[in-house]
């Protein structure tokens, strides 16, 4: 550990401000992962939550600060010299600890919206330089319809709401770096609907046994439905159990053709977070099929395609009723209760054409040619796996079943950096890569890349409007 009552430990810049606590000037130098940025103290590497490259800032370290670190971790508490993407924070409770803030959630919160997409397009092509070994990578980041709007300013987009209950059963988030549960009466990332169910609920005021897990799940309405909380499209569950509303919320997803497809999802199940999440990536893998896969005669309509991960059958049921209506989807989904649902809503969608299975991606690709050999050749993957990304074998089972064209979409620019440099070592090409920013005031973001057999388009033109 550091001596802090031992002079010649603190170094020039390093100084100790009580209760074992060591603070520092420094100067921001570039953007890192997990939302933070970097800085140097005497040489070793600082990672910087809530600052911005550029900046002239006092940091405080975290505990513990051992000297035999090879890096530590810091958090702004006030600011010199402010760059032109900094603003006040626009969820001050989710802001630096030194100004009332440390509940989770918005570790972008103190950055203007055009400086996010900065932030997320650098650190994609950070990491698809450094990991996926692509030279002078370029991805757009595309904001969300309605996210800049007054009134919004890309707060509001949660569907899903979570919160613990503090000692006295109160609605509360937990205070980082501590034990502490913040009783909270507001969420703004939360949608308006999510809001008014809980203003429907009381649920600010409610108590609940101190520790359980509440959830809110309300899907945004989309035309034609009504917006009004009786309607019950709605959960409220605790511990993962429904206490009130539906155990199944519906959701409508529209689509380019002005029709739409229509899901039931369970309420404590996975879904797009983001209330336009789920039609902009439909869209997205619906109009990347058409241009790279159906347009260059990769794929008939009569073709198998592979749909990885597939959750509730969000790409599944428009993949097999518009890009191969005559062929098959496979789709594969570890969770069995998101597989019965996707059954479901296959045939709540009137599509026929759609083999499920529940099970891990890896074995049950690798028991495909034995079990189930007319679907072991796709023409088209589209895979949207966890935040760990598919990995080299599951890769390597999509290189080897032939696939001229892979669509993958991810929620983590590293892990698809890994799996790119998979694919490209098994002979294949980014064609296409946009992202989009679905996860506003947080580092996190959503892309989406064509992959395709090396010769295929490179950074093909496709225009989204
Ligand atoms: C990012 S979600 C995508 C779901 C769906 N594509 C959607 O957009 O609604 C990832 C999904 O992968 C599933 N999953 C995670 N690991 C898996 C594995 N090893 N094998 C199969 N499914 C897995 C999860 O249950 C989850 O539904």
């Amino acid at each position: 550990m550091v001596d802090l009552t031992n002079e010649s430990e603190l170094t020039p810049q390093l100084e100790a401000v009580g209760e074992g606590r060591l603070e520092a000037d420094v100067e921001i130098e570039r953007f890192a992962d997990q939302g933070r940025c970097i800085a140097h103290i005497d040489g070793r590497v600082v990672f910087v939550r809530f600052a911005l490259p550029g900046e002239k800032v006092r940091i405080r370290i975290d505990e513990p600060h051992n000297r035999k670190d090879r890096f530590w971790t810091a958090e702004v508490t006030k600011v010199y010299e402010a760059s032109s993407y900094r603003v006040d924070p626009s969820w001050p409770l989710a802001g630096p600890l030194a100004w009332g803030g440390g509940v989770g959630g918005a570790d972008l919160t103190h950055v203007s919206l055009d400086g996010q997409l900065v932030w997320k397009r650098t650190s994609i092509e950070e990491q698809l330089r450094r990991i996926g070994k692509v030279d002078d990578p370029h991805v757009p980041v595309l904001r969300v319809p309605q996210d800049e709007e007054a009134g919004v300013g890309g707060l509001h987009w949660r569907t899903r709401a979570e919160f613990i209950a503090d000692d006295l059963g109160y609605v509360s988030m937990r205070r980082r770096e501590s034990h502490d549960r913040v009783r909270v009466k507001d969420m703004p990332l939360a949608s308006k609907q999510v809001l008014e169910v809980a203003e429907h609920l009381d649920l600010f005021n409610l108590r609940f046994e101190p520790g359980d897990h509440i959830r809110i799940t309300a899907p945004e309405p989309r035309d034609g439905q009504t917006s009004d909380v009786e309607s019950g499209n709605w959960a409220l569950l605790v511990n993962h159990e429904l206490k009130e509303g539906r155990e199944y919320v519906r959701e409508r997803v529209e689509l380019a053709d002005g029709k739409a497809c229509e899901y039931s999802v369970l309420a404590s199940g996975f879904w797009q977070m983001h209330r336009m999440a789920p039609q902009v990536l439909v869209r997205d893998v619906l109009k990347l099929a058409q241009d790279f896969a159906l347009k260059t005669e990769k794929l008939s309509d009569d073709d198998v395609i592979w749909d990885l991960y597939s959750g509730s059958g969000l790409f599944t049921v428009p993949l097999a009723s518009r890009i191969v209506p005559h062929g098959q989807v496979l789709a594969i989904e570890g969770s069995q209760q998101a597989v019965s649902s996707a059954v479901k809503n296959a045939e709540r969608n009137n599509v026929e054409n759609i083999t499920e299975i529940a099970g891990d991606v890896l074995q049950s690709l690798r028991h495909l040619k034995k079990n189930l050999s007319e679907l072991a050749a796709p023409k088209l993957v589209v895979l949207d796996p966890p935040r760990a990304g598919a990995g080299k074998k599951v890769v390597e089972q999509i290189a080897q079943a032939q696939t001229p064209v892979v669509i993958y979409v991810s929620c983590d620019p590293a892990s698809l950096a890994r799996d790119i440099a998979v694919f490209r070592e098994k002979g294949y090409e980014l064609s296409f890569i946009h992202a989009h920013d679905i996860y506003p005031m947080t580092h996190h973001v959503e892309t989406v890349v064509v992959l395709s057999r090396t010769g295929v388009n490179k950074y093909g033109e496709v225009s989204f409007c």
